[in-house]
């Protein structure tokens, strides 16, 4: 009698739960949800998230979403609650609607501190961008006597040095490569611009620091995958003592910070004696532009504000780790992206000395010259609106960031709440939305046989340039498809830093030098949200080009 009882209460209550899990599980996301009028590029991405997990885990993430949208169309399924987007339209919609960040980029916060990039909220991080934006805005950017300094320094006493040594006898023939001494430069310009020339990386020089440092970024690549993919199952393996992230990737991490740690306090105790102790850098090369930018507005925003400011328990009571965790971001995001974009740029230049000369014959109508006189210097270095100006430069540099698209991979974003329209469809609010540069630089109707790099999809197109007919027409095309830099109110705040330092390199060395592919074995890139050639090098030879 009592058995039965037990089985009277049990069985029933035991069929509900089953039946409610397949409905929760199975059903409701396959046939009810709004999302279930969505195609699937696999039978089992409406009810997990196992075919899109496995192929970032096998990292091939950009190339199984570019399979699927090409087959599916631009509004794909990946899982019961993510989507992938392949449109101009969508991408509209996403980025320009403003949709909060994802949680995976909270991997993104330095000394558990927030930064401009990893901020999920619109708020919190529109008051942290409005911060420093206006030292990377383009005007601000050319008109700045403090970086044109610490790019007279960068150019003149650190690269091209490095290069004529190359040429020498001795060094000619192994070449040099040019993988590492880009992510160096790149590294020095922007870590100048952030702290000073004085106490800038200075990694064009000190190459086995550099190498050094490299190891430590690289090392950690490929293993972020548990801990933005799956976190909560990362942090209830850590407690048990499994944690799927090696320990060699918490000790680079930490080394990471603590170089960043130790130059951003330094320049906070530079600036806090500035006027009193210290002479004033303002507008020297040792001017820590950034820095700067971001004490006077952690400042203004505690005067403004005071303790009922959103950032008030994280910019305002930790400026100081606050300030390193924005400057860390800024280094490690500016050094990688640009550092790869000119690894291709001089790998397709150096397979055309005709492209060469076309780009060295444009260099050389700039006044001032952009030749190196009897010093071995340039001096003075270009006019920077003047570079910018330059059609076949914004060509080749443009055609490398849509074909590389350095930091290419998925952005995720979250649909805002109670829910929204993503083209025909109606999506629920939380739902995972992102498209990527790998992708949208792969429309064949904006970039015909998109794996070819052909700089002359971008020659006379520019936005800012007055066009007729047809030509204006492709010419929004390419620039609507366009998203190296993503859009909207979460774009790259670097992108007029990075195109002005690209720019400046390329035009530094292709006004003097040649270049000639020596090994790029292992060119091909990774299949990563920031991809980079696979051997992580590119060998090149130098030959300086006489007196024209
Ligand atoms: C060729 C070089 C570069 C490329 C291709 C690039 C690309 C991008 C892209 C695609 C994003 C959006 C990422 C996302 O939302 O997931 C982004 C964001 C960002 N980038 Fe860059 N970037 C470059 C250089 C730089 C530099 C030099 C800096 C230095 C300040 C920088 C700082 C940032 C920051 C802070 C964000 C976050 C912006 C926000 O959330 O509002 N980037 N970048």
């Amino acid at each position: 009698m009592a058995t039965s009882n037990i089985s009277d209460f049990y069985l029933p209550t035991i069929l509900t739960l089953v039946a409610f899990l397949i409905y929760r599980c199975i059903l409701y996301p396959s046939i009810f949800s709004p999302l279930s009028k969505i195609p699937t590029p696999h039978w089992s991405c409406s009810i997990s998230p196992v075919w899109i997990l496995w192929a970032r885990f096998n990292g091939r993430e950009n190339r199984t979403l570019h399979a699927a949208h090409k087959q599916y169309g631009p509004i794909v399924r990946v899982g019961p609650k993510e989507l992938s987007v392949n449109s101009v339209e969508a991408v509209k919609t996403i980025y320009q609607g403003g949709f909060d960040k994802h949680e995976w980029y909270s991997l993104f916060n330095n000394y558990g501190v927030p930064c401009t990039f990893s901020s999920a909220h619109a708020k919190h991080h529109s008051l942290r961008k409005r911060m420093v934006s206006h030292v990377y805005s383009k005007s601000y950017i050319n008109a700045s006597p403090a970086l044109a300094a610490q790019a007279d320094i960068i150019i003149n006493s650190r690269l091209l040095p490095l290069i004529q040594k190359s040429t020498s006898a001795s060094q000619h023939p192994h070449g040099i490569d040019v993988h590492s001494l880009f992510c160096a430069a790149a590294m020095d310009f922007i870590s100048s611009y952030c702290f000073g020339a004085c106490r800038s990386a200075d990694f064009i020089r000190r190459k086995s620091y550099r190498d050094h440092w490299l190891e430590l970024y690289t090392v950690r690549k490929g293993y972020g995958f548990f801990a933005q993919e799956l976190p909560r199952l990362s942090k209830a393996l850590s407690v048990v003592g499994l944690d799927p992230t090696p320990s060699w990737v918490h000790a680079a991490n930490r080394e990471l910070e603590a170089w960043c740690k130790e130059l951003s306090d330094a320049t906070i105790r530079f600036l806090e004696n500035e006027g009193t102790g210290e002479k004033s850098a303002i507008n020297t090369a040792d001017d820590p532009v950034v820095v700067r930018a971001l004490l006077a507005g952690i400042e203004k925003e505690y005067q403004t504000s005071g303790t009922a400011s959103p950032l008030y328990t994280t910019a305002i009571q930790k400026r100081d780790l606050t300030v390193a965790s924005e400057i860390l971001d800024h280094v490690l995001a500016g050094q990688e992206t640009t550092g790869v974009a000119l690894t291709y740029l001089s790998y397709h230049l150096s397979q055309s000395l005709t492209l060469q000369r076309d780009i060295r014959t444009e260099l050389l109508t700039l006044n001032p010259s952009p030749k190196i006189g009897p010093g071995g210097k340039i001096q003075p270095l270009p006019d920077s609106k003047q570079l910018d100006n330059l059609p076949l430069l914004h060509a080749v540099v443009m055609e490398t960031v849509r074909r590389y698209a350095p930091a290419g991979g998925s952005e995720p974003r979250v649909a805002p709440r109670p829910c929204c329209r993503i083209g025909p469809y109606q999506v629920p609010g939380g739902t995972r939305v992102s498209a990527s540069a790998y992708n949208l630089h792969r429309d064949e109707s904006a970039f015909p046989s998109p794996e070819t790099w052909d700089h002359t999809r971008w020659l006379h197109r520019r936005p800012d340039s007055k066009q007729n007919g047809d030509d204006e027409k492709s010419e929004k095309d390419v620039y609507r498809h366009f998203w190296g830099f993503s859009s909207g109110g979460r774009m790259c705040l670097g992108s007029n830093f990075a195109m002005h330092d690209m720019k400046l390199l390329i035009a530094a060395i292709y006004a003097n030098y040649t270049s000639h592919i020596v090994d790029d074995d292992g060119i091909e890139p990774t299949d990563a949200y920031t991809g980079h050639p696979k051997s992580n090098s590119l060998y090149l030879r130098f030959e300086r080009v006489g007196a024209e």
